[in-house]
C-alpha cells in the first residue's frame, strides 16, 4: 500500500449510502475540497443541511451515478458495496469500499492533524478499532503545540535561507530548529519568547 496525501479540490466525488460512515468520508472528501455528491436511499441528513456544496441525490444507487466522478466511497450495505466496487472499478474510477478492505483500491487511515502536520494510522483493514486507539494516542502525544512550532519554522526558514550563506551552517541550524528541545521551550515560554530565541540564535550563527 502507497500512502499518499490526495488533493480533491475541483474533484467530484460520490459517496453511496448517507449513514454515520457514509457522512463521515463525505465530510473528508468536501474538507480536502471535492465536490461531493451522495446518493442515499432517505432524504438530507440535518447534518448536511449546513454544507450547501455537499450534494444529497435520495436514490437507489444506478452504475449511473459514477458518471463524471474520479473518486466514489461505497457506505451503503455490504452487498450495494460490492456492487459500487466492480462498477467503478470496470469504469476505471477509485473506490474505498467501507465494507471490505479488499474490495476496492484504497482505505482510509485514522487520522490527526496539527496545522500543517497530518499523522495517521493504517492497520490495512485488519484492525479498524486499533487503528482508531493509536489515533487517539498521538493526538494526546502531539498536541497543539506541534502546530505552532510548525508554523515558527515555516516563519524562520526564509530568515535562516537570507542570512547564513554556508549551507552546512543552515542545514544544523535547521536542524537545530526541528529538534524536540524547541518544543518543549515552546510549551513552557510560549511562542514570541521562541520565536526570539530562534532569531537570536539565525544573528549569532550570520557573525
Ligand atoms: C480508521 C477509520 C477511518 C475512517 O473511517 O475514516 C476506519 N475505520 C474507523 C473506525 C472503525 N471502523 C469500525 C469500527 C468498529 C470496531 C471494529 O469493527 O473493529 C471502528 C472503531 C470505532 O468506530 O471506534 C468498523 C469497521 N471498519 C471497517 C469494517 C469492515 C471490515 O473490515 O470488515 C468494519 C466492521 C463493520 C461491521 O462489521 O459492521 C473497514 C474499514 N475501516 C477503515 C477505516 C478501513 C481500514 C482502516 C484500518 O484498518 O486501519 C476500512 C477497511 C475501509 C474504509 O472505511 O476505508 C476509522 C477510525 C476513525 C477514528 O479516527 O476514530
Ligand atoms: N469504515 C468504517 O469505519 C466502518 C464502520 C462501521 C461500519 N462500516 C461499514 O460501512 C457501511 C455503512 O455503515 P453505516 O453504519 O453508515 O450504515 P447505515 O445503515 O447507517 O447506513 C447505510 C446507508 O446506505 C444507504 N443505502 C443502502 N442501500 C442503498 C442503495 N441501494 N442505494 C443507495 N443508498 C443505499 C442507506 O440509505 C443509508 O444511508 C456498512 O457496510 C458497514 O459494514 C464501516
Amino acid at each position: 500500500m502507497l500512502p499518499v496525501m490526495l488533493d480533491l479540490r475541483g474533484k467530484r466525488v460520490l459517496v453511496v449510502g448517507g449513514g454515520a460512515v457514509g457522512r463521515r468520508k463525505a465530510l473528508s472528501a468536501f474538507s480536502a475540497g471535492a465536490a461531493v455528491r451522495v446518493v442515499a436511499l432517505e432524504s438530507l441528513h440535518e447534518e448536511f443541511a449546513a454544507h450547501v456544496s455537499i450534494e444529497w441525490i435520495q436514490a437507489n444507487y444506478h452504475a449511473d451515478h459514477l458518471q463524471g466522478m474520479c473518486l466514489v466511497f461505497a457506505a451503503a450495505t455490504p452487498a450495494v458495496n460490492d456492487r459500487v466496487a466492480l462498477d467503478a472499478i470496470r469504469r476505471g474510477v477509485w473506490v474505498n469500499s467501507a465494507s471490505d478492505p479488499t474490495a476496492g483500491d484504497f482505505t482510509l487511515p485514522a487520522v490527526v492533524r496539527r496545522g500543517e502536520l497530518t499523522l495517521a494510522a493504517s492497520t490495512g483493514g485488519a484492525a479498524p478499532a486499533l487503528a482508531r486507539r493509536i489515533r487517539e494516542k498521538l493526538e494526546r502525544e502531539f498536541d497543539e503545540h506541534l502546530a505552532t512550532w510548525i508554523r515558527l519554522l515555516e516563519m524562520i526558514r526564509p530568515t535562516v535561507r537570507e542570512s547564513i550563506a554556508d549551507p552546512e551552517l543552515r542545514r544544523a541550524l535547521l536542524d537545530d530548529f526541528a529538534d524536540w528541545p524547541w518544543l518543549e521551550r515552546l510549551k513552557a515560554e510560549g511562542e514570541d519568547a521562541t520565536r526570539r530565541l530562534m532569531e537570536q540564535r539565525i544573528r549569532a550563527a550570520a557573525l
